[in-house]
């Protein structure tokens, strides 16, 4: 049988992943669970997710809605510059990062950073890294919005230069300009999701609009999007999967004041595996970019977990328990066939 008619993929880990809370996480943690070994679990509750008490009492929910799936829960916390060495000590064996919003730029980020002065930033930094806690960004500025991601790279290079031990994770990068930060900075890593890999400003708003495909950063130019498949294709060892799936009802989607975030959790390997598949790049690179990259970088031993994809139509639901996913109604050439443990 040729390779690509089945693939197999060997504990996949979504190292960016909103669950929300409540209804909406009752709705979707499955849809992960099921296929993931693992995910980094993003903290921009409301309110966001900042001391000890709410993230283990967080993880406890999110396991009660992943009910019987195997799967791991990544946790990490809300960044404030406020945190010092003795909290982050007494929290550390919970989390496996902390997420730093610049104030106001994403879904439920105001109580994020506004401006990024180092020294300010400093004393919880320099723990951090001596605690060997990564820190993964939302490198956006607030200037206009196709070069908010490529005027934030200063940014990323002022923080990696200024503690260069601390593993800093540029999140959903969307730009050439963070692709090309990667090789200058040994300390800068990278997730990139699904949807950046295939699309660009073209589908999301180029023709009618098309509200399931707004996201932040908002996808660019194809350019970009090229840069971007070339480190993910290759399996560039600092560039990891990050799914970016972040759920918002339909009435928040399909709305005057369209919420940001494309949810792509239920297809996201099923896109993955049709994308490599047909840009003729070695299977082990999947694997590698899906999972074996972030054990590294992470450091992480993953639940065991086979999923095995085939290569038959699948039809994508129009929706997943009132959320409409990336390409709602298509058809794509991958489906799940089988999920193993143990
Ligand atoms: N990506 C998005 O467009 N939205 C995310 C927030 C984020 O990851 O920036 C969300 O929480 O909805
Ligand atoms: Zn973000
Ligand atoms: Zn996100």
């Amino acid at each position: 049988m040729p390779a690509t008619t089945q693939i197999t993929l060997n504990a996949p880990l979504d190292m960016h992943l909103h669950l929300r809370d409540g209804e909406m996480l009752h709705n979707i943690a499955k849809a992960s669970a099921k296929t993931f070994s693992g995910a980094v679990i993003m903290p921009n509750l409301v309110p966001p997710v900042s001391s000890k008490e709410e993230v283990v009492a967080y993880k406890a929910r999110i396991m009660e809605a992943v009910g019987d799936e195997k799967f791991i829960p990544y946790m990490t916390l809300f960044f404030k510059p406020g945190y010092n060495r003795s909290f982050l000590e007494s929290v550390k064996d919970e989390i496996s990062a902390i997420k730093l919003y610049p104030a106001g730029i994403t879904t439920n980020s105001e109580g994020g950073v506004s401006g990024f002065d180092i020294e300010e930033l400093r004393p919880a930094l320099e723990a951090m890294s001596d605690l060997g806690i990564p820190l993964c960004i939302h490198g956006e500025t607030n200037g206009f919005v196709m070069d908010r991601e490529a005027e934030f790279v200063s940014i990323y290079e002022k923080l990696a230069t200024a503690f260069p031990n601390l593993k800093i994770i540029m999140e959903h990068i969307t730009t050439k300009e963070s692709v090309a930060a990667l090789d200058r900075f040994e300390n800068l890593y990278a997730t990139i999701t699904v949807h950046h890999l295939m699309i660009t400003l073209d589908d999301v708003a180029g023709g009618m609009l098309q509200p399931h495909l707004f996201c932040k950063p908002i996808a660019k130019r194809p350019e970009d999007r090229e840069a971007l498949l070339k480190v993910a294709l290759t399996a560039h060892p600092k560039v990891m999967f990050g799914s970016d799936s972040a759920p918002h009802p339909r009435h928040a989607k399909e709305s005057c004041g369209c919420a940001a975030g494309v949810f792509t959790a239920p297809i996201a390997l099923q896109l993955l595996a049709e994308l490599f598949v047909s840009n003729n790049a070695p299977l082990e690179n999947l694997q590698a970019f899906v999972s074996d990259n972030a054990r590294h970088i992470y450091g992480l031993t993953p639940l065991k977990k086979e999923v095995i994809l085939e290569r038959t139509p699948f039809n994508i639901p129009s929706e997943y328990n009132g959320v409409v996913p990336m390409h709602a109604s298509e058809t794509i050439n991958y489906t799940i066939k089988e999920v193993r443990y143990g």
